[in-house]
């Protein structure tokens, strides 16, 4: 046997016995150098368990990985992937390494008792996050103003003063009497449990005359007349009270009624002093969120029959009318998109998603050649879409010139590799992840943990850097203002961006190539991505991220066509195996808002919104009006501890749906029944849960 250098083989081994484990690997590292033979795997695996006794797990696995490249069915390979990624506490990565071993060998006990140890581990870890309750939805909103919001503030007070709610009411003041003032505001109380919204009035301001002074008393007027309804002279009244004497209660109630009248942008600055004044009012939170989500959603629901709410849950869609199973709810487009890199290799319009499949990437070319009626309905029912590249580099693809023309001002050149010369790196990780992805390993060790793309951070980065550049230019600055940059990122901030732990220190080397990326870029303009950056946009991308693909590709208009022409029934054979197609993820305000819960109400599906590529959201079950709208994040066919374990790992929330509260960890059995349910009918079990819908 040709023996790879076997003198440092043998000393490796030797010191491998005696635990020595950085001596081992040393001997086994000279032993490669000679890289002679069949041994050459052995002695990979021998010093990968030495990196990972002596703790160096990245240089583990890339033995691991280089095993797994040269001989992909080698199963030992990711055995060691798996186990070094486990240790790393890269769960999810561990486990592909697993499951694609086991697409080798699917028996094969020790992937099985790994795989039921990771899974005890990933409960464990868990359980040992620190502070493992779900973040309050209220705490984490910002209350920040929006930009322009001091103009619309400006609009606003043009309209109070046109309602003449800023002045002084016209009231005779009487001579101070602060008993019969009283007196008077019992009996509007009075008059107000009765029904006599007129006479409240009346008495109302009866009080206020006979003791002007006291600002307690206008406070309460202006409760009462909010309570009858009258509030342009709830406003005059509690405008009366100067900021100074303003407490918690009136900055509440001043809100409440400017939200109520139509005011928001006013009404979320009074309850902004009202929580400035008390932190812990949640009431006011409350309020100023809702107000804020329906200034911001409304303009995107259109004819929809949904509305957006702020709940414990943060925003919410609630259904408005009634939908039955099948029924559409909305639809929506997103903001932003990008190619998932598990499926860059198919082509598509990097724009606005539409699939560019051609017959030569599902038919086999010598079969495309050689069989003239499969060449003759290629000819005359796949429809050929265009293929047009990047001007300036071959990585995007577009399906016209406008998309093309429309993504280079939007943000492709702020990254394309013409214009930026560090977004190379970030391309070159995504062509690895392509390689690791075509093993059957959704990895991309030490650098990224989630199946979206990075890409679609760097175009949302790309997409704020563009649009502040195009506004200072409208507006003749040199560079964006403070107040560009911020109105370029508003359309962002309509997407939770928060999570429990931080990304940059489990994917620094992304975050070092997003830092580069936008530091120093053409024309002076530079986006620092700090710490806060990156993770909030790590988590806006992964926690609201939708997969979507285009719901009418090419093959599926051939395959369509060529049904219904009995002649091509033998090419209709050829076609019984579906492509995959090209997936995006986007980000979609209106679907964004969707909450999740293991019995979702709803359902998303891809859908085309104004002939491109979108989401459609359609109904399950029977929804009424006032019904919050659920969707799910997760595969709900888990048992309830792993799907409760993957929502707080992912999106940072402990499920508390039906399912979860009376659900057994077994996600078949129910826990107040005792009964199993129906294969493949995973819950409810019994008709007591049925009920808890
Ligand atoms: C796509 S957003 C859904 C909309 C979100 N409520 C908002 O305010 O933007 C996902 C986030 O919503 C929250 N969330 C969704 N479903 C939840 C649930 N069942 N319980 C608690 N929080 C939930 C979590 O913070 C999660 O990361």
């Amino acid at each position: 046997m040709a023996v790879v250098d076997a003198d440092n083989m043998s000393l490796g081994n030797h010191a491998f016995c005696k635990k020595d484990y950085g001596s081992a690997a040393e001997s086994y590292s000279q032993a490669l150098e000679s890289d002679s033979s069949t041994c050459v795997m052995e002695v990979l695996q021998k010093r990968c368990h030495c990196y990972f006794e002596a703790g160096d797990y990245p240089s583990a696995l890339q033995d691991a990985n280089t095993c797994i490249e040269r001989d992909p069915d080698n199963i030992i390979g990711y055995i060691l992937g798996g186990t070094i990624l486990a240790k790393m506490k890269q769960f999810e990565n561990a486990m592909g390494y697993y499951k694609r071993g086991l697409e080798i060998d699917p028996k094969n006990a020790k992937i099985n008792d790994n795989l039921k140890q990771l899974q005890d581990d990933i409960l464990y870890s868990y359980g040992n996050m620190g502070d493992n309750s779900t973040q309050s939805t209220l705490q984490m909103s910002s209350q920040e103003p929006y930009p322009d919001d001091d103009k619309l503030q400006k609009e606003e007070m043009e309209i109070l003063r046109e309602w003449n709610v800023l002045e002084f009411p016209s009231i005779t003041v009487c001579s101070s009497d602060p008993k019969l003032a009283e007196q008077e505001l019992s009996r509007a109380k009075e008059m107000l449990k009765a029904g006599n919204l007129e006479e409240v009035i009346t008495r109302v301001v009866t009080a206020v005359q006979h003791d002007t002074a006291s600002f307690d008393l206008w406070r309460e007027a202006a409760s009462l007349l909010h309570k009858a309804g009258n509030l342009k002279l709830a406003l005059q009244f509690i405008n009366v009270i100067p900021e100074d004497f303003r407490n918690n209660e009136v900055w509440r109630l001043g809100g409440k009624i400017l939200a109520e009248l139509g005011i928001p942008v006013t009404a979320e600055h009074w309850f902004r002093h009202a929580i400035k004044r008390n932190r812990k009012d949640d009431e006011s939170q409350m309020l100023f969120q809702n107000v804020r989500v329906k200034r911001l959603y409304d303009p995107l629901i259109g004819g929809a029959p949904v509305q957006v709410q702020f709940t414990q849950l943060g925003r919410t869609l609630i259904a408005k009318e009634e939908r039955k199973p099948g029924q559409i709810l909305f639809q929506d487009s997103p903001v932003v998109l990008s190619q998932t890199l598990d499926s860059m290799t198919i082509p598509a319009c990097g724009h606005c998603a539409k699939c560019l499949m051609r017959p030569e990437h599902y038919f086999e070319s010598e079969l495309l050649l050689t069989d003239i009626e499969l060449k003759e309905a290629v000819k005359r029912y796949w429809p050929i879409r265009d293929q047009i590249y990047c001007y300036h580099c071959d990585r995007m693809k577009y399906c016209s010139e406008k998309c093309r023309d429309e993504s280079w001002e939007k943000y492709h050149k702020v990254i394309c590799n013409s214009n930026n010369r560090y977004s190379e790196a970030l391309y070159k990780v995504c062509d690895e992840y392509s390689t690791v992805a075509s093993m059957g390993s959704k990895v991309w060790s030490g650098v990224w943990n989630a199946s979206y793309s990075p890409m679609l951070m760097a175009h949302i980065w790309a997409s704020i850097i563009c649009e502040a550049s195009r506004l200072a230019e409208a507006s003749g600055n040199p560079k964006p203002t403070q107040a560009q940059w911020a109105l370029s990122q508003a359309p962002y901030r309509r997407f939770i961006a928060y999570g429990s732990f931080s990304q940059t220190k489990i994917i620094p080397k992304m975050f070092k190539i997003m830092q580069d990326m936008f530091h120093n870029l053409s024309e002076g303009l530079s986006y620092a991505i700090t710490e806060r950056e990156f993770d909030g946009r790590y988590f806006q991308a992964t926690c609201n991220a939708q997969a979507f693909s285009d719901s009418n590709p090419p093959f599926k208009s051939f395959v369509n066509a060529i049904r219904k022409n009995r002649k091509y029934k033998r090419i209709e054979s050829l076609c019984i195996v579906e492509p995959r197609e090209a997936t995006f993820a986007g980000l979609f305000p209106l679907h964004a808002c969707l909450n999740h819960s293991c019995v979702n109400n709803i359902e998303v599906l891809d859908g085309m919104v104004d002939g491109k590529p979108g989401v459609t959201v359609r109904a399950l079950m029977n929804i009424k009006p006032g019904d919050e709208l659920f969707t799910t994040y997760i595969d709900t066919q888990m048992p309830k501890r792993e799907r409760r374990a993957w929502l707080f790992r992912a999106y940072n929330f402990w499920c508390s749906c039906p399912r979860c509260k009376f659900e057994g960890d077994d996600a078949r059995t129910c826990t107040h029944c005792s009964k199993t349910a129906e294969e493949k009918k995973c819950f409810p079990a019994c008709d007591y849960h049925a009920g808890m819908r």
